[in-house]
């Protein structure tokens, strides 16, 4: 199948279409603080990325503490940090470069988007609507709109079986080696996007079918 042949594009949203880290990072470390701990460097915030808020606290709480938090701590830290992060998440949003015009370029080819995060659901549309892409995108998934969350390729799946249309002509768009396994476990052909985060390691090691450093290649790519 040739590439302008591909229907439906599924982004990842953490690392491929904004920059969280700088809200992430407040929140995680108003989260600290609560708890009468040290703050993370944001370079460190930005290795612990990827596999949602319990993960994401989890694994500063595991860094301020020196060991892995019993359940209560656990919970107390990630309703602490979901508190402050809803106060910060749409706050001074910074989407990489290209990825406006070009999400605009595919909408007008007549692709379907869709959003395929493992930030939890309920920060999205926030995020969505202050870049005013509420209207673009024809289904958004967070890490807990369903029971699993990539690596899974289930939630890639499930936009699929919704919109319709084949794994094969759909492509997966990311930064994270969970978006590479999720897609490859799918069918889904990935691109995997070299700015974003993916716990500081290079993405090309994950096999994406396409690496890039821009999100604009899509359009070359797609032939948009
Ligand atoms: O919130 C995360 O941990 C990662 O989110 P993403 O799946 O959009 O990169
Ligand atoms: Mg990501």
């Amino acid at each position: 199948m040739a590439e302008r042949d591909i229907e439906l594009i599924q982004f990842d949203l953490d690392g491929t279409l904004i920059d969280s880290v700088p809200q992430l990072a407040l929140a995680v470390n108003r989260m600290l603080a609560h708890l009468g701990h040290e703050p993370a460097a944001e370079q460190a915030v930005r290795h612990w990325v990827g596999n949602g808020a319990d993960m994401l606290v989890r694994r500063a709480l595991t860094a301020a503490l020196g060991e892995e938090p019993d359940a209560g701590a656990q919970q107390a830290a990630r309703a602490a940090f979901d508190a402050a992060y809803e106060r910060v998440a749409d706050q001074g949003l910074v989407f990489y470069p290209g990825v406006l015009d070009t999400l605009a370029a595919l909408r007008l080819a007549g692709k379907k988007l869709a959003i395929v995060t493992n930030k939890p659901y309920r920060f999205v549309p926030a995020i969505l609507a202050a870049a005013g892409l509420k209207d673009r995108f024809e289904l958004v998934l967070g890490g807990d709109s369903l029971a699993v969350k990539k690596p899974s390729p289930e939630p890639l799946l499930h936009v699929c079986r919704e919109l319709d249309i084949d794994p094969a002509r759909t492509l997966m768009v990311g930064d994270s080696e969970n978006d590479v396994l999720a897609a490859r476990a799918a069918g889904i052909a990935v691109v995997g996007l070299t700015y974003g985060y993916n716990y500081g390691r290079d993405i090309a090691d994950s096999g994406p079918d396409w690496v890039m450093s821009d999100f604009a290649g899509l359009a070359t790519l797609l032939r948009v």
